[in-house]
């Protein structure tokens, strides 16, 4: 499913009215069908509910809703927000069916009832005031009926977006609707994926509404859900006559004397996420307790310095030959050889290389070679790498992901896996997606270099972006299986994450 911003939607719809030929009045006529059923669903025929109206298309849906509510004998009470709203088009014919079918409406200023009157006899709040139309800071009378229902304890439901906030990255000005539920229609919309924004939509809930799936050659942003469906539907079969080489080789240089466990993390997880033979490259004090925890693994000890692996030109050439994919940085640590070393693999080795955690931080400095590099670059930030990599602030990354992490991928050719609740996964051609697993228990220490080591395994194995997205999705989902089974958000360990790979991974056999 993609992801759109408000003028995207707009856009969709005007093609499927405008080209298609779908009339957006059966559109809003499918809208108000289908969320009239849900909420019947949902809270019963016995339940009252209040409608809000705006005077758009978000009001045009509202108009419907009641309309089918009220055919079914739901208790409806229908106001219009703004005194002598004038509506127009799709909306308006709405307004009129509901006239024609012998329903009335109050304009709220009319309604010669206090507040705490008219909520003594409703159960459910239905926010259809605006919708993808929203442009710029809340005006009156939104302001203060929005304040009013968010005050009141009543269940709330909104229509398309909450009312008040923005569909796309553009920032909330004044105070949104904050409901329990959405109801999205046909596609999510961008700003549910933000910090900022995504409280307010309580829990969310796609509704179809009829637009046609050949609309979506027209929209050129390439954002798309992430969940099971697509995992399943991308997962390439692993050939029958496979043998550990054809299974992937791949290399893993991590770990440092004060962190050999960010070592032993990304390499077990490469080996849990079905590497075929994966190499660990690090410091020779680190082999000693890597090894007793990843028996699986070969080991490769670098020269060091000062506790931190300082590889030389040889042993560097000598570690990428013949493996599919190198994942460097958990626990590496950070000095001038670390950096040259970075700058080394950009330059010379050919395979998938995955830049991680202390890798990143010189990333930023050697742009001229990322640019010039011509094999696959992966980079995995969170919030705060990427502001490092992008020179911009952790609070504009936080608003802008989508943007950021588009423009820096395409910029820079490199595949940005920028972390965090909703992981984007962005590629250079464009193409982005947005992961639908995982849960707080994520937000620890090593959750990271357990990333890492499935995202190396899978780009050996799999096609790359499908492989990106995947092994995001896998590690999400290897969070929830556990909290399913009764591990607790905060005591699940990265640990816990590794172990928890073989379920997840049953999702793909
Ligand atoms: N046929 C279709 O196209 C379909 C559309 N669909 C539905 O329509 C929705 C989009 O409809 P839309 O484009 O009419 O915008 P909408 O969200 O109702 O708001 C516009 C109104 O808000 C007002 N307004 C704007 N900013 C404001 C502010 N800051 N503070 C206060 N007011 C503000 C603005 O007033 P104006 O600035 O024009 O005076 C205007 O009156 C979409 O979310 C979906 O629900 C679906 O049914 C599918 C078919
Ligand atoms: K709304």
């Amino acid at each position: 499913m993609r992801i759109v911003t408000g003028e995207e939607m707009a856009s969709i719809d005007a093609i499927t009215i405008n080209k298609i030929g779908l009339p957006g009045v059966v559109l809003m006529e499918n809208a108000g069908r289908e969320i009239a059923r849900r909420l019947i669903d949902l809270y019963g025929m016995e339940k009252r509910f209040l409608l809000f109206i705006g005077k758009g298309n978000n009001g045009g849906d509202g108009f419907a809703v009641a309309r089918m509510l009220k055919e079914q004998g739901v208790s409806v009470l229908t106001c219009i927000v703004e005194d002598e709203a004038i509506f127009e088009g799709d909306a308006k014919l709405h307004k009129r069916v509901y006239e024609q079918s012998g329903y009335r409406w109050r304009y709220w200023k009319e309604m010669n009832r206090t507040w705490s009157e008219v909520l003594c006899e409703v159960d459910v709040v239905v926010d259809a005031m605006l919708g993808t139309g929203l442009r710029g800071a809340i005006r009156e009378p939104y302001t203060s009926i929005i304040k009013k229902i968010n005050l009141a304890d009543k269940e709330i439901v909104s229509i398309d977006l909450p009312s008040g906030v923005p569909a796309g990255e553009a920032e909330m000005e004044g105070e949104p609707i904050s409901a329990d539920r959405t109801f999205t229609l046909q596609l999510m919309k961008l700003s549910y994926y933000l910090e900022a924004t995504k409280p307010y939509y309580g829990e969310v809930e796609t509704l179809p509404i009829g637009i046609p799936p050949a609309t979506m050659n027209h929209l050129e942003a390439q954002r798309c859900v992430w969940g099971k469906d697509e995992v399943v539907n991308s997962w390439v079969k692993s050939n029958p006559f496979a043998h550990k080489g054809s299974n992937g080789r791949i290399g893993v240089i991590a770990g440092s004397q004060q962190m050999p466990g960010a070592a032993a993390l990304s390499a077990s997880a490469a080996i849990r996420g079905g590497a075929g033979l994966t190499t660990v490259g690090t410091v020779s004090t680190a082999i000693q307790t890597v090894a007793t925890h990843v028996k699986e693994a070969m080991y490769t000890a670098f020269s060091e310095q000062s506790g931190l692996i300082a590889p030389t030109e040889e042993e560097l050439f000598a570690f990428y030959e013949g493996k599919a994919a190198i994942a460097i940085g958990p626990g590496i640590g950070r000095s001038t050889r670390i950096k040259a070393m970075i700058a080394h693999a950009i330059e010379h080795y050919t395979g998938i290389l995955i830049l991680d955690a202390d890798a990143l931080v010189y990333v930023s400095e050697l742009h001229d070679e990322v640019k010039k590099r011509r094999s696959p670059l992966v980079l995995t930030p969170h919030i705060g790498e990427m502001a490092h990599l992008a020179n911009e602030s952790v609070d504009v990354v936080k608003q802008y992901r989508f943007t950021i992490a588009e423009t820096y991928a395409q910029t820079y050719q490199a595949h940005i896996i920028l972390k965090g609740p909703h992981t984007i996964v962005a590629n250079p051609n464009g193409g982005m997606t947005v992961n639908h697993s995982g849960n707080a228990g994520l937000a620890k220490g090593g959750s990271g270099d357990v990333l890492t080591g499935i995202v190396t395994a899978l780009v050996a194995r799999q096609p790359l972006e499908t492989a990106l997205s995947t092994a995001v999705f896998l590690h999400g989902h290897a969070a929830d299986l556990l909290i399913n089974q009764g591990f607790s958000i905060n005591s699940l360990t990265p640990s816990d994450l590794i172990e928890g790979l073989a379920e997840a991974y049953k999702l793909c056999e």
